[in-house]
């Protein structure tokens, strides 16, 4: 069983429905749900009076369980129910818990809350006066815990239904759903903690997990770990972050392709002065080349897009970023070549594959698919997608990278990962991966090129 699986509802059910056939009964495993969720809650909060609100379904039911279990350690506990209890099972723990049951919309407030009122299960936004009660609850707890999901998000894509409140946990029961790694949903979570259920889980979309990386073999020499080249333009500090960090990234030589050659900067970086599209593929004729990052700075003029058609026929392992996406995005005389790592945000996400609909993972997963290429979606979260189905998602993504030239450093260490790997999707992985991480060493307010400064403890830590 992953514990970096992520599932979708209807997955989620099905998971549990095989767990049933095969012998499991289902009160067993909310009992199981039940008592996991307690102990986290129990290790957090202690002896802190609690007030649990129950809904309807499996969800309420899960939360008759822990009501029943912290009373049993002498927490003093309170239930709140919304409705009846409308499953088997839920019932089973309603009548287990054999205790009072209060109103949600009239219960007094606690100094802990915890949301048993919906899970996967929702269909809709919670009513205005029921979200508004549980935003009141939440808000004036000292601790909040969601059970599953916090109640009013949409489990598989992230959306937010009715008004959520912030918590301060949310209990992700058996797996990951979407919802707790894409926005706005996983922003309201708080603080992610899995319970697993132990039942068999399959999925081929993934929460990024750390790489683990290696050093460079003993006989190792720069062009064994690779020749990185980035292709630049009329904005020189892009391209020139992007080679920092493809310097930075574990590869063994970068060399810049531009028409300018910087005066300082880091000298381990070969710059080669390229004044036009005519001269590049020259330059580009050198099968040491294992990786071609262009985008950063390239500009979208006539001999801009004259330079990506020459990295386009190259032939070289591609990463294409930033302006190479709007031309590619523009000109349907061009073509994403199947294998290449591209890098867009929304708005270039959109040009290149359309209006696509469901979540963002399915969108990843169907632009991946269609275009033969491992997709960065990049955002405040970011899915990682590949032709062949496999989705990696980064939910927790430091806000502070929301500065000009961080994705010329995402799109460096893609070229560089690439380099050493020669596998664009773990490439890509391994670079969302590093990138958060470098973001989550710097301080505050930092901007792109502190980045550079924090790869090599990023990458020691994975070693
Ligand atoms: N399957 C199992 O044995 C286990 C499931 N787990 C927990 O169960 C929930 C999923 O339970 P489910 O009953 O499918 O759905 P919910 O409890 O989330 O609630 C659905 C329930 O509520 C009604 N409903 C939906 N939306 C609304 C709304 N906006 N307003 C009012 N009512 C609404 C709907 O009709 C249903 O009746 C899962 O998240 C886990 O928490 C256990 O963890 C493991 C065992
Ligand atoms: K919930």
């Amino acid at each position: 069983m992953s514990v970096d699986a992520i599932l979708t509802a209807a997955q989620m059910r099905a998971a549990e429905q095989a767990a049933f056939d095969a012998g499991v009964e289902p009160y067993a495993l909310m009992e199981r749900a039940g008592r996991t969720a307690a102990d986290i809650i129990w290790r957090a909060g202690h002896r802190r009076d609690l007030l649990i609100l129950c809904g309807p379904g499996n969800n309420g039911g899960d939360g008759f369980v822990i009501a029943r279990v912290m009373r049993e350690r002498g927490v003093p506990v309170r239930v709140a129910a919304l409705g009846e209890s409308r499953t088997d099972s839920a019932q089973r723990a309603k009548a287990a818990w054999d205790g009072p049951v209060e109103d949600m919309m009239t219960a007094a407030p606690a100094t802990q809350i915890v949301d048993a009122l919906f899970g996967t299960g929702l269909s809709r936004g919670l009513d205005d006066a029921v979200a508004d009660r549980l935003c009141a609850l939440v808000n004036s707890a000292a601790a909040s815990y969601a059970v599953d999901l916090p109640s009013g998000v949409e489990s598989d894509g992230g959306a937010v239904l009715s008004t959520v409140p912030s918590f301060g946990v949310t209990i992700a029961l058996g797996a990951w759903k979407p919802a707790h790694l894409l926005q706005p949903a996983s922003e309201l979570c708080g603080r992610l903690i899995l319970a697993p259920l132990d039942i068999p889980l399959t999925s081929d979309v993934q929460r990024l997990s750390a790489p683990h990386l290696t050093m460079p073999a003993v006989d190792a020499h720069k062009y064994s770990r690779g020749l990185v080249a980035v292709v630049g333009g009329g904005m020189a500090g892009a391209s020139l972050l992007a080679s920092e960090a493809a310097a930075r990234s574990g590869a063994g030589v970068v060399r810049r392709l531009a028409a300018d050659i910087p005066g300082g900067g880091t000298h381990a970086i070969i710059h080669r002065k390229v004044m036009h599209a005519d001269a590049l593929a020259g330059e580009l004729d050198d099968q040491r080349i294992v990786a071609l990052l262009v985008g950063p700075g390239l500009g979208l003029d006539a001999d801009a897009r004259a330079r990506l058609g020459v990295a386009l026929d190259s032939g070289h392992p591609l990463v294409l970023d930033a302006d190479a996406l709007t031309l590619l995005g523009k000109d349907d005389t061009l073509s994403i070549p199947s294998g290449a790592i591209l890098t867009p945000h929304e708005g270039e996400f959109e040009r290149l594959f359309g209006k696509l609909p469901d979540s963002k993972i399915d969108r990843a997963r169907a632009a991946a698919k269609a275009s033969g290429a491992v997709i960065v979606y990049k955002g405040a979260d970011s899915v990682v997608a590949a032709p062949d189905g496999r989705v990696a998602v980064e939910g927790r993504a430091s806000s502070w990278l929301s500065t000009a030239g961080t994705g010329d450093v995402l799109a460096g260490l893609a070229a560089g990962r690439l380099a050493v790997t020669c596998d664009p999707f773990r490439a890509a992985c391994e670079a969302v991966w590093l990138h958060a991480d470098a973001a989550w060493r710097c301080r505050p307010a930092f901007v792109a090129d502190d980045l550079l400064g924090a790869l090599p403890a990023a990458i020691a830590a994975r070693l």
